[in-house]
């Protein structure tokens, strides 16, 4: 029987209905619509086009957006001052800036610059480390995406084998976190660039999570038949676009599949609009 299809799409505008109806209240109540204030340096064209996505879904949410863009040439000091404007700037409750930057810009310095409270990607160091004792405070936007998705399509997790591969500080780090927290319960195991026989590994996962930006890396004899597959690639090959998964191949041996595109993406923007209502809350209440 081939896989079923999980709909990030669909998924994605359950959650985003619920954010609406949240923030018309929270807007009714306080007077205060939530605003993201996104940072895009340069003009990277997949950038480009997810900025744009995430404006389109705070719009249709009734959350308020405002994109700085600033040209290539930028310097640390100017990405620097304008994250410290923004970080004051009592009518922004979350700051997100678009990785990648370019390359003689350094994004750790920059990123640890955002202000944890209105860090709505969850990337901050003190809030890498709520999460990772279990006290959540923003979690970050594609892991957190994934594990909605695994709750809503009814996949338990609870004593499977989870495998990661991909070890980024974005995705597979704070992905096998969630997964091996209490009420996941997963038992995990993470693959990288220096695991040896990955195949072998990857073969035993009941939840295999792709996320290494190699575009088809994982073959349909990587997955153990009947496994739910989570495709976090998303890779431009001749103009379109393809996932860590070998697609068609999986779709013929797992039990489920997250399509590319339509599967985890839109399953991010709607965990980035979750993470900036949030925000709005908890800095209402700290007035
Ligand atoms: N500070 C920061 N935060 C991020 O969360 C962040 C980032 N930088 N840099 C890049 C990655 C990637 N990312 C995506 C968001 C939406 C889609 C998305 O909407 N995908 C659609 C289609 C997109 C398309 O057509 O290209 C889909 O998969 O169906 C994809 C990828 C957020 N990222
Ligand atoms: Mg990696």
């Amino acid at each position: 029987m081939p896989a079923s299809i999980i709909d990030g799409r669909k998924i994605s505008a359950a959650v985003r209905e619920q954010i609406s109806k949240d923030t018309a209240d929270f807007v009714a109540a306080t007077g205060v619509t939530p605003h993201l204030a996104a940072v895009l340096v340069g003009d990277d064209p997949a950038s480009q086009v997810y900025v744009r996505n995430k404006e389109r879904a705070c719009e249709k949410c009734g959350l308020k957006s405002t994109l700085h863009r600033l040209p290539s040439e930028t310097t640390q000091q100017q990405l620097a001052e304008l994250v410290q404007q923004l970080n004051a700037d009592e009518s922004v409750h979350g700051i997100l800036v678009q990785l990648p930057l370019p390359e003689h810009l350094d994004a750790t310095q920059i990123l640890d610059a955002i202000i944890p409270a209105k860090d709505v990607d969850g990337f901050h160091p003190e809030n890498v480390g709520l999460m990772s004792q279990g006290r959540p405070r923003f979690l970050p936007c594609t892991p957190h995406g994934v594990m909605k998705m695994l709750e809503h399509e009814g996949i338990k997790t609870s004593g499977r084998h989870a495998v990661v591969i991909g070890r980024s500080d974005i995705v597979g780090k704070p992905m096998a976190a969630l997964l091996v927290q209490k009420g996941a319960d997963a038992t995990v195991t993470i693959c990288h660039s220096r695991t040896s026989d990955i195949s072998a590994i990857a073969r035993q996962a009941d939840i295999l999570v792709a996320a290494v930006g190699i575009p088809e890396f994982v073959k349909g004899d990587m997955i153990k038949p009947g496994a739910v597959v989570i495709d976090v690639g998303i890779n431009r090959v001749d103009d379109k676009l393809v996932g860590d998964v070998d697609y068609s191949a999986a779709c013929e041996v797992a039990s489920a599949i997250t399509p590319v595109p339509g599967g985890v993406g839109p399953m991010t923007i709607a965990m980035l609009l979750q993470n900036t209502l949030h925000a709005a809350k908890h800095q209402a209440s700290a007035l």
